[in-house]
């Protein structure tokens, strides 16, 4: 796969199908390594599309699935579902976000001006494979997963930087950038994830998965846990609403660049505000991307002529109630925003509405109401259900 993201669903849906054949062994074979930008490789690099919904995991599931047996491509379905489960699990404990943000803030004021936090970010730090990725990482909005990992590690227990430093780094420059994807891996590899359990980078490991390109010295030999307060117990998930009822606006925004089906076909629609607000996204790489995909989106929509379709840079209440105001309805339904800053501003949205009389209905997924309530304890519980949710939703071939 190319590593060029362009950002349409069009290319998403391209480049999944592009993809597809190879999801089975060759994907399971050839995932972990790394050879480099530009270079072949056996991951689908659909991460952009799926960070913003312009694909959907169910579809790109069903997509590998039409071809493969869930024997062949599970490999592949695991990974997805990862994303899944992170999602899941962040949304039950929502304070996990609040807790990363408060600890980035008070580390970025504790190291202000810190030179080896400058040449970490800057890849001059001379640990050959890391100073790589930084510069990768800043250039192209992507890293592979292993380098993800390789980095993460070599951040917290060589350079012993703050991990949540480190997230932070990766949300500016990652096109794919996702609260929850990225808060609880880079907690993962610091050993506060799973307790106890941390990812050591080792220069074998890298010289082996990047084709020999870096086997970087000096590395740290052990990795002992990071420490916190304890990880407050999953809390039921919120009840999302319904797309039936009264007329409505559709608001899309960043996290569901492209309503489900369902949502769609139950609800009245009489306009679509597509929001893409740079402000509730970190990087210029994100940004960009998801302004492309909303002007792509507006124009799409715009030629069904269905109902109009208005862009805005800015979500907030003043926007969302003159939206509603020219559609001439007392509703707004969006597809439902997981943890994080679009569902922390739709939060403070909904009251203001609720001053104008306008009601803000949140619409989960299908597929997040199957597989969140599973993400309760580890990935490993959550797996075990993987195969019978997947029939049930009819992705499976018996
Ligand atoms: C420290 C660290 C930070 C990360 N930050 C992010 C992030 O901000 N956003 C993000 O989408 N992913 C993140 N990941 C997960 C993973 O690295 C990327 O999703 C993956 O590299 C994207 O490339 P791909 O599309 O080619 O993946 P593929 O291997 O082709 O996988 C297909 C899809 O499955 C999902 N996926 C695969 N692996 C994982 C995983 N380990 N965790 C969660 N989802 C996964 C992604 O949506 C991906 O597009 C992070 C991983 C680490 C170790």
């Amino acid at each position: 796969m190319s590593g060029v993201f362009e950002p349409t669903r069009a290319a998403g849906l391209a480049r999944m199908h592009a993809f597809v054949p190879h999801s089975g062994r060759a994907y399971a074979e050839g995932r972990n390594s790394d050879l480099g930008p530009g270079r072949p490789s056996a991951v689908s690099q659909l991460s952009p599309w799926l960070r913003f919904r312009l694909l959907s995991e169910q579809e790109v599931c069903a997509a590998v699935l039409e071809k493969h047996s869930l024997a062949a491509a599970e490999k592949y379905v695991q990974e997805v579902l990862w994303r899944t489960y992170w999602k899941g699990w962040l949304e039950m404990r929502p304070g996990i976000w609040t807790r990363f943000v408060e600890e980035r803030d008070v580390q970025r004021e504790r190291l202000r001006n810190v030179r080896a936090l400058e040449q970490a970010e800057q890849g001059r730090t001379g640990i050959e494979g890391f100073d790589d990725w930084a510069r990768e990482l800043v250039e192209t909005g992507y890293l592979h997963n292993h380098a993800r990992m390789w980095f993460a590690s070599i951040w917290i227990f060589t350079l012993r930087l703050p991990w949540a430093l480190g997230a932070d780094f990766f949300l500016r420059h990652l096109i794919d950038a996702d609260a929850a994807s990225n808060t609880l891996s880079w907690r993962w590899v610091a050993g506060l994830q799973t307790a106890g359990k941390t990812y050591l980078a080792t220069a074998d490991n890298i010289a082996r998965y990047t084709g020999g390109r870096f086997a970087p010295k000096g590395l740290a030999e052990i990795a002992e846990p990071l420490t916190e307060a304890p990880v407050p117990a999953a809390t039921p998930l919120g009840e999302a609403g319904s797309a039936r009822g009264a007329p409505a606006l559709l608001l899309v925004t960043s996290d569901d660049m492209h309503p489900d089906e369902a949502l769609l076909r139950e609800a009245d629609i009489r306009g679509t505000c597509i929001a893409a607000d740079r402000a509730l996204l970190w990087g210029d790489k994100a940004g960009a991307f998801v302004a492309d995909a909303a002007r792509d989106m507006a124009a799409a929509l715009g030629e069904t002529g269905k109902a109009p379709v208005k862009r805005i840079d800015a979500l907030n209440a003043g926007a969302i109630v003159q939206a509603s105001r020219e559609a001439g309805v007392k509703r707004v339904v969006t597809p439902y925003a997981p943890v994080g800053p679009v569902a922390t501003r739709l939060a403070d949205i909904a009251k203001a509405l609720e001053g104008e009389g306008i009601e803000l209905v949140q619409v989960r997924r299908d597929w997040d109401e199957t597989f969140w309530p599973h993400a309760r304890k580890g990935f490993f519980p959550f797996k075990q259900h993987m195969g019978r949710l997947l029939e049930d939703m009819g992705l499976t071939r018996t």
